[in-house]
């Protein structure tokens, strides 16, 4: 502030010792001997006046300052115009963190990207991306131009499943237990990863529940420290042995907490009120989908599903096992259809839960009976 008057002592003018109050407290160690004019307390050296004008103008003009306001009115000035392009300033969903870049309000495109603007590429993490579902999604999610981080121990899912896109700079593949926390910077989080065929929760029941309780829980954890969306893939088995047919969202089931089959249907069970409780009470965004019967290229074949199971006993020529009278009915999605819905419920402004699957029904014995009668 040099343009401010102040008092300078005239050169070669020694400043009078200070005067100390006969009720002041010495709070420090002073020397013994008296001060010299160099221990002079600094308050009462002067500076030397700075040379130029002492006007506003010239402290403007001074050090290039004039340029740095023009340039930093700019900025803001750039930064309030665009701010409506770039930030969200309305979320449809008040529970819901805006995301990074928010072009929803201002576009007619599907990805809410306006006219002129490229979409950011999505980052997306799918855990159990490897899988038979999550490398189909994968497929997917790499088409329509996002950058996904794969996230799998390759406990049932396989590298080959993803192994076409090993080259692509938009792809990486990670493996890891999600039981253990990781952190990873993204927008979406699809949480696929859980042993999910009658012979792995068969026998790896520890696993199965672990997966379920602490992977939901360590993905939900991240989904709330960096503000992402977060889809848990659940299961028609949360129904259990249903007393109703069919079954709707509003139906709660009919479980056997003490089971074989436990792990699975009380651990997805598990994981839905884990969603639930991170979106109420940490403010997640969340979606639940409830998967039904699903079929497909990249089934396991010795995974024990009815319908991997009869395609290896019609390839091998074997009898089919038709497991009880094989009057219980299920209904069988294809793998893409499924996918689509994901992805579609990912991106709508629902929760859930969905029930995901095809609402056409037909018994064990017809589906033996119809692979028979095509192989
Ligand atoms: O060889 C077989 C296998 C199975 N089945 C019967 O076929 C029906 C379907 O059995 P699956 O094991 O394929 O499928 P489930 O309906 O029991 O569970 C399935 O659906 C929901 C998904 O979330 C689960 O991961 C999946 O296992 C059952 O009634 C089963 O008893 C046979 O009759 N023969």
């Amino acid at each position: 502030f040099s343009w401010l008057p102040h008092t300078s002592n005239p050169p070669h003018q020694t400043p009078p010792p200070p005067r100390r109050s006969p009720d002041m407290k010495q709070l420090h160690k002073s020397p013994t001997h008296a001060p010299s004019p160099a221990h002079a307390p600094a308050s009462k050296i002067s500076k030397p006046a700075r040379p130029g004008p002492r006007t506003w103008v010239g402290y403007l003009l001074r050090e290039q300052r004039l340029l740095f306001v023009l340039l930093g009115a700019l900025i803001a000035t750039s930064f309030f115009l665009l701010r409506p392009y770039l930030f969200s300033l309305s979320a449809s969903n008040p529970t819901e963190r805006s995301p990074i870049f928010n072009f929803a309000a201002h576009s007619s495109d599907p990805r809410g990207v306006p006219a002129g603007f490229r979409p950011p590429p999505r980052r997306v993490v799918v855990t159990g991306g490897a899988g038979f579902v999550g490398s189909h999604l994968v497929d997917r999610l790499l088409e329509q131009g996002d950058s996904v981080i794969v996230v799998d121990n390759f406990f049932t899912g396989r590298k080959e499943n993803v192994a076409h896109h090993l080259r692509n700079p938009r792809f990486e593949l990670l493996r890891h237990d999600v039981v253990e926390p990781i952190l990873l910077e993204v927008d979406r989080i699809y949480h696929l990863a859980c042993p999910a065929s009658p012979v792995h929760y068969k026998y790896n029941p520890i696993k199965t529940i672990k997966t379920n309780v602490m992977g939901t829980l360590n993905m939900l954890g991240l989904a709330k420290r960096i503000g992402a969306r977060f889809l848990l893939t659940s299961t028609s088995e949360v129904y259990g042995d249903p007393l109703e047919h069919p079954q709707k969202e509003t139906y709660w089931g009919h479980v056997n907490p003490i089971g074989v089959r436990s792990c699975y249907d009380e651990g997805k069970r598990t994981a839905e009120t884990l969603t639930m409780d991170y979106h109420r009470g940490g403010g997640v965004a969340v979606r639940i989908a409830r998967i039904f019967n699903t079929y497909g290229p990249r089934m396991c074949l010795d995974d024990g599903r009815v319908v991997s199971n009869f395609v290896a006993q019609a390839l091998r020529k074997h009898p089919m096992t038709v497991y009880g009278d094989g009057k219980q009915t299920r209904s069988f999605q294809y793998v893409s259809d499924l996918v689509a819905g994901l992805m579609a419920l990912m991106e709508s402004e629902h929760i859930g839960p969905f029930n995901l699957g095809n609402p056409g029904e037909f018994t064990m014995l017809e589906l033996a009976e119809g692979c028979e009668g095509n192989n």
